[in-house]
Parts: C-alpha cells; sequence; structure tokens
C-alpha cells in the first residue's frame, strides 16, 4: 500500500516537472516572466536584498509565474472545449487574465516597496 501511495507520489511529482518544462519551453508569457525573474534576482545580488526583502521578492515572482500558467491550462482547456467564437469562452479568457494583471500589480507594487528607497 505505501509502495503503490509513494510511486504514485513520485509520478506526480515527474508529471510537474513535464508540466513545468513545458510552460518553459513554448510558453512565451512564462518566458517573459522567466527572463524578468532573472534580472530581477541578479538585481537583488546587486542591491544585497535583506533576508525578508528576498522573501517577498521570490514571492512575488512565484505568484505571477504561478498565475501565468494556471492562466496557460484555462485557455488551453477553453479553446479545447470550444475552439470556436464563443462570449462565454472570451469571459473566461478575461477572466483568467484579469487573475494575472493583479498577481503582476501585486509584484510591481512589492518590487516598488522594496527598490524605490535604494534610490534615495
Ligand atoms: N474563442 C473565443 N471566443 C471569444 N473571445 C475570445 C476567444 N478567444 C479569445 N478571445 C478573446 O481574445 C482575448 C485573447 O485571447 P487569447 O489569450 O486566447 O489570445 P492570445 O493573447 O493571442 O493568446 P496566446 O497566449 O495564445 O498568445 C481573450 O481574453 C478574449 O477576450
Amino acid at each position: 500500500m505505501w509502495k503503490t501511495f509513494f510511486g504514485k507520489r513520485i509520478k506526480g511529482c515527474g508529471y510537474a516537472f513535464k508540466g513545468a518544462y513545458l510552460l518553459l519551453r513554448y510558453e512565451a508569457s512564462i518566458q517573459v516572466q522567466s527572463a524578468i525573474a532573472l534580472i530581477m534576482t541578479f538585481a537583488g545580488f546587486y542591491f544585497n536584498l535583506s533576508a525578508t526583502e528576498w522573501m517577498l521578492q521570490i514571492f512575488a515572482i512565484g505568484l505571477v509565474i504561478c498565475i501565468e500558467g494556471i492562466n496557460t491550462a484555462v485557455e488551453e482547456i477553453a479553446d479545447f472545449v470550444h475552439p470556436d467564437f464563443h462570449n462565454k469562452i472570451g469571459f473566461i479568457k478575461d477572466v483568467a487574465a484579469g487573475a494575472v494583471f493583479f498577481a503582476a500589480i501585486t509584484a510591481v507594487i512589492i518590487g516598488c516597496i522594496i527598490y524605490i528607497p535604494k534610490f534615495q
């Protein structure tokens, strides 16, 4: 029973790694967010962020990439179940994009709180 339990969890991790790879390899929006994450990580080292600042920055980066990934999944489902134009599909995609917007705004605000004082 334990063997099956852990076997299934390990398999699940494999699928998750595959999903992360697919997002990074094929999704332009994830590639852009990852590039921004890399730049912000270099900036973090340059400005010698505190542990709290690093935690907030890593959290913001994770939040945006996570919601962006879910948005991609929603778009894929929408296109799969209804490839043609439909107001409801438009609404679903807009709402998913709105979630990314909230995450991005949160990340920008966190970035401003961390970095603006460093330029004063
Ligand atoms: N099938 C559809 N029916 C109605 N509206 C749609 C449909 N597909 C897309 N839209 C509208 O167009 C917007 C953008 O759609 P979508 O995110 O699929 O395009 P895109 O930005 O070109 O996507 P991609 O991330 O693949 O480049 C949606 O938020 C929605 O308003």
